[in-house]
């Protein structure tokens, strides 16, 4: 036997240690470097615990006692073998990954024969497992600097992998990428914060001890991670109902953040347990929603499942952990490897979910099937590009406004000028609105005078540009051949809707143009949802 530990029976606030009292447990570690595992019952009144070493330990061999448990927190009340009491503080910075606190006792004249030592751990401590090794100051050096830098370099390769999606977010203006590198940026941040040496390292200590900062962090982490999930996973689209309760339990988190925002330190008490209730409550859900949606067809559900099942699992057991369902010592750092794991095929879906919306971008520019006269796609190649952004695989969440811009009265220009003259006409008034498009925008020329445009853009940014477009059109007239030939256009706009053939996406828009026509010239007019449209004059 090394090293063993007495649970006393004391029902007074001691201020000396109980050497008589009676002995509840006891509990021996057979060599030295063994650590000794146990848990403590539920007491109002603390525990006093003594320690007997078998083997003497010189003053000057470098051991210290290390108590290790998530929930060993507070001030000790220490009586070293040998030596006066002291208070020593908890390990809260103490470099341990994520929530393993504790203390670190030294050893101020080693242990000497036939001593012993008293542990007072105050107050209503519920703890769950607590581990009492033997440990070498070098060697608890080597260890709390191998977790720092493991945290450290989980940190770092997920903060990356968020900056690397917000470029994937500014190239393609789609929010699921910026969805996804906001929740990689909050859990990275998190887990940061809960490993006390790596917080310190990044100079984040002072954040890590305020705990509200840590809790907000995962709830925001969770809001972003529900968002990204529907999305991702197509779930308006596939599982409409489903959709609509992970909304609420997004809304439920807002919430509760709110509650933790507004209530500060006054929440403490109880807001945490209400929060790993939410993330209980989430986590399975989201597994068999992932599991439906993955049997449903969801394009990226296997990418999915991949990197959740075991950051979730991870998840759920610290949860539980945290609530006191059981010890998951294990769930602490296998945590943070997961969240890596998680993060690096997660951001590999989404760059071949970007790769692929690119490809066929590519593919519809590159294609050789062009009006002639102008040089612009034609109708067949934009058509063929909605089909391709709407069917299940290419996963195009983004909303994208159809356009239909016909040239009023382009007939007349024929008759009056001749057809030359028509023709340069056509050709002048698609640079004109390639003037006005974004570089990501594509525009094919439907037939005759009709040019339809595609863009990525939500309601009102659509519009926008559906009245830049007829204003450019009617601010200066056109010079060809010596005439000056004033035109405008009647322009027909449908924002995309989920779910939506492409074909009825085309019927609305083509409605639309009807009533800009029927409107009179110069007039833009908006389908506001299947077959309902409205004139709006432009101005
Ligand atoms: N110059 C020229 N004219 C064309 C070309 N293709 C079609 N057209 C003419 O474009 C005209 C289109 O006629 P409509 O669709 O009635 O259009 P519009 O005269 O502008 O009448 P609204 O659209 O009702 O204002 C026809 O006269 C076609 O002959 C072409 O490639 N070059």
């Amino acid at each position: 036997q090394s090293l063993k530990v007495e649970v006393l029976l004391t029902d007074t606030d001691l201020q000396a240690p109980p050497v008589g009292a009676p002995v509840i447990r006891q509990l021996v570690a057979e060599r030295p470097e063994e650590s000794i595992r146990f848990s403590l019952p539920r007491r109002n009144e603390g525990y006093w615990l003594r320690l007997t070493s078998q083997r003497a330990i010189g003053k000057y061999e470098g051991q210290l006692l290390v108590l290790r448990g998530p929930r060993a927190m507070g001030p000790l009340l220490y009586y070293p073998p040998g030596a006066g009491p002291r208070e020593v503080e908890d390990a809260e910075h103490g470099g341990v990954p994520l929530m393993r606190r504790g203390w670190v006792l030294a050893l101020p004249n080693g242990w000497p024969p036939s001593s012993v030592a008293y542990l007072r751990i105050k107050g209503r401590a519920a703890m769950s497992e607590i581990r009492l090794s033997f440990a070498s100051i070098p060697d608890l050096a080597r260890q709390e600097r191998g977790d720092a830098r493991f945290m450290a370099a989980a940190f770092t390769a997920m903060m990356l992998m968020a900056v690397a999606m917000v470029g994937v977010w500014v190239a393609f203006r789609d929010f699921v990428y910026l969805g996804y590198g906001a929740y990689l940026a909050c859990i990275a941040t998190y887990l940061l914060l809960l490993s006390g040496d790596a917080s310190e390292m990044w100079g984040l200590a002072g954040l890590a001890s305020e705990p509200a900062i840590g809790w907000a962090l995962a709830t925001l982490a969770t809001i972003f991670q529900l968002g990204f999930s529907l999305r991702f996973l197509d779930l308006p689209r596939l599982m409409p109902r489903t959709a609509w309760v992970l909304r609420a339990i997004q809304w439920a988190n807002m919430f509760w953040l709110l509650v933790l925002v507004i209530m500060r330190e006054h929440s403490y008490g109880w807001w945490y347990i209400g929060g790993n209730l939410l993330l209980l409550l989430g986590v399975p859900l989201m597994l068999v929603i992932a599991v439906a949606a993955w049997r449903k067809g969801a394009p990226y559900a296997g990418y999915y499942l991949l990197g959740w099942t075991p950051m979730l699992v991870f998840a759920a057991a610290l949860a539980a952990n945290a609530l006191g369902l059981r010890d998951a010592e294990w769930a602490e750092r296998g945590l943070a490897l997961t969240a890596v794991l998680e993060s690096a095929v997660l951001a590999l879906a989404l760059s071949q979910h970007a790769a692929n919306r690119h490809r066929i971008l590519l593919l519809a520019r590159q294609s050789v099937e062009r009006d002639p006269l102008t040089g612009a796609l034609n109708a067949q190649v934009l058509e063929q590009m909605l089909e391709a952004w709407s069917s299940p695989g290419s996963l195009n969440v983004n909303t994208y406004g159809l356009l239909l811009v016909d040239l009023d009265g382009f007939g007349e220009v024929n008759a009056r000028y001749g057809r030359a003259v028509g023709d340069a006409l056509l050709q002048q008034a698609l640079a004109r609105m390639r003037g006005v498009l974004r570089p990501d925008d594509t525009i094919a020329r439907m037939a005759g005078d009709c040019f339809g445009i595609v863009s990525e853009c939500e309601r009102v940014e659509c519009e926008l540009l559906a009245r830049r477009l007829a204003d450019t059109f009617a601010e200066r007239p056109f010079r060809i051949d010596g005439h000056e030939i004033t035109m405008s256009v009647s322009i027909g706009l449908a924002i995309s809707q989920r779910g939506e053939q492409v074909a009825e996406l085309f019927e609305r828009v083509r409605q639309a143009l009807r009533s800009a026509t029927v409107a009179g010239r110069n007039a833009v007019s908006v389908a506001q949802a299947r077959d309902v449209a409205t004139a709006v004059p432009a101005e």
